[in-house]
């Protein structure tokens, strides 16, 4: 396809390895300064980069400059890198932009389909050696500068898309802004890109939004009920409308393909349910069979699913502790784990619907449960130990 650049290592599949920071990146314009943008930028700024911030919407460019991700006012001489954050359909335009005005030497996108932004350039006339399209694997439910995080990309797959024209300077500066942000390359091609989102991010997406469209008009006393299960399941429910059809847009045909699948599971899976509702000795074991192979696959396909820095998930157990809901609390019990030198490795909080308090899973590397449930139920705190180890994805 492509040779990859000497000087930084290029990954095919994501690690944790460390890497070397040429400093090419000195200075970068992000255009488009909403959550993406503007977790770039703070990267970005934190690591020296001199910074330039340009949004078509004012408040937005300057709710980031607040922030300390950059300053509002345009390059003096043609940045290093500029770094394109605004919606897919836009991306092409606004490569084109950068280049007629000369605002950078280098572009680079981060939308989350990759075929249509590069045809899109392509048709517009930019000069595709200096353009590399990416897609940072790590986002909120949520937009805007004031949702940005210096510390989203962290550890996360950050796929570059380069092309036989992407010129070894372009490639090598979008590697390093990667490194930057203390993300992981992954090098794939445009439509390999796609297909892979298209299960892993699109289908998902559109699953959150299915589920949570059926709350739309339940009862209000059964939507009362909602436990972490649902919340899990329907968080990117929450996210802008606008931007989703601007990716599933561009990738329509591929996530209906993915889609055609689900349905056909979906389809067994009533037949299996009707199966099993139906008197003993009609199909009842059979569909029961059914039911649980497919719930088998489901932990197989979960098990599957990547830990913290692309490793195997890693299996932790957990310890639950009771907390009340006043100022203070979390960071009292954090500090009570913290002084018996367990490391916690993730913290999930269940609030309870009713009463002023919250249960906190701590997730905790295996067989350091007993001692530390120990600990702190000698501090006072009300614990519960799981039965069961949780893998963190
Ligand atoms: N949201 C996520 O979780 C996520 C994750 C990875 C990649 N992405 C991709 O990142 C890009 C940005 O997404 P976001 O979530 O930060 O969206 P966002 O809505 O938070 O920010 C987009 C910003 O682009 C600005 N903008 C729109 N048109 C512009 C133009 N022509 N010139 C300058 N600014 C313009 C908007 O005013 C807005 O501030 C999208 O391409 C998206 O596909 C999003
Ligand atoms: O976790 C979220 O809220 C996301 O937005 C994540 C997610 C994803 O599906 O992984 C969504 C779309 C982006 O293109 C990249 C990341």
């Amino acid at each position: 396809m492509f040779e990859p650049a000497t000087e930084v290592p290029v990954l095919r599949t994501p690690t944790a390895a460390p890497y070397r920071y040429a400093g090419r990146i000195r200075s970068a314009v992000v255009v488009g300064t909403g959550l993406i943008g503007t977790s770039v930028a703070l990267c970005l700024a934190g690591h020296g980069v001199q910074v330039h911030l340009r949004d078509a919407d004012d408040d937005s460019g300057r709710t980031a400059s607040a922030l300390g991700a950059g300053r509002l006012d345009p390059p003096a001489e043609p940045a290093d890198l500029a770094v394109v954050a605004v919606p897919p359909a836009l991306v092409g335009q606004v490569f084109a932009e950068v280049q007629q005005e000369g605002l950078a030497r280098h572009c680079m996108d981060v939308a989350s389909v990759k075929r249509g932004p590069l045809r899109d350039a392509e048709a517009l006339g930019c000069d595709l050696s200096s353009c590399i399209g990416s897609h940072p694997m790590a986002g909120r439910e949520l937009s805007g500068p004031l949702a940005a995080q210096a510390a989203l990309f962290k550890g996360r797959p950050w796929v570059l898309t380069p092309t036989e024209r992407t010129g070894t300077e372009t490639l090598n500066l979008a590697l390093e802004l990667i490194a930057l942000c203390g993300a992981v390359p992954v090098l794939m091609d445009a439509a390999e890109h796609d297909r892979a989102v298209a299960l892993v991010s699109h289908t998902p997406q559109l699953v959150a939004s299915l589920m949570a469209a059926r709350l739309e008009t339940a009862e209000p006393s059964t939507v009362r009920l909602a436990g972490q299960g649902l919340r899990d399941v329907v968080r990117t429910a929450a996210s802008a409308p606008a931007m989703w059809m601007d990716i599933l847009d561009a990738n329509a045909g591929v996530v209906a393909d993915v889609l055609d699948d689900l349905a056909a599971d979906l389809t067994a899976t009533v037949r299996a349910l009707r199966d099993l509702s139906a008197p003993p000795g009609t199909g009842r074991a059979a569909g029961a069979g059914r039911l649980a192979d497919l719930l088998r696959r489901g932990n197989a396909g979960h098990g599957r699913i990547p830990g913290k820095h692309g490793e195997a998930a890693t299996r932790y157990d957990s310890v639950a502790v009771l907390i009340g809901d006043q100022p203070g609390e979390l960071a009292r019990l954090l500090a009570d784990v913290g002084a018996t030198g367990v490391n916690v490795e993730d913290v999930k909080i269940e609030h309870s619907p009713r009463d002023a308090s919250g249960l906190v899973e701590l997730s905790v590397t295996s067989g350091t449960t007993p001692g530390l449930a120990a600990a702190l139920q000698a501090r006072g705190w009300g614990v519960r130990l799981a039965d069961a180890a949780s893998p963190i994805p």
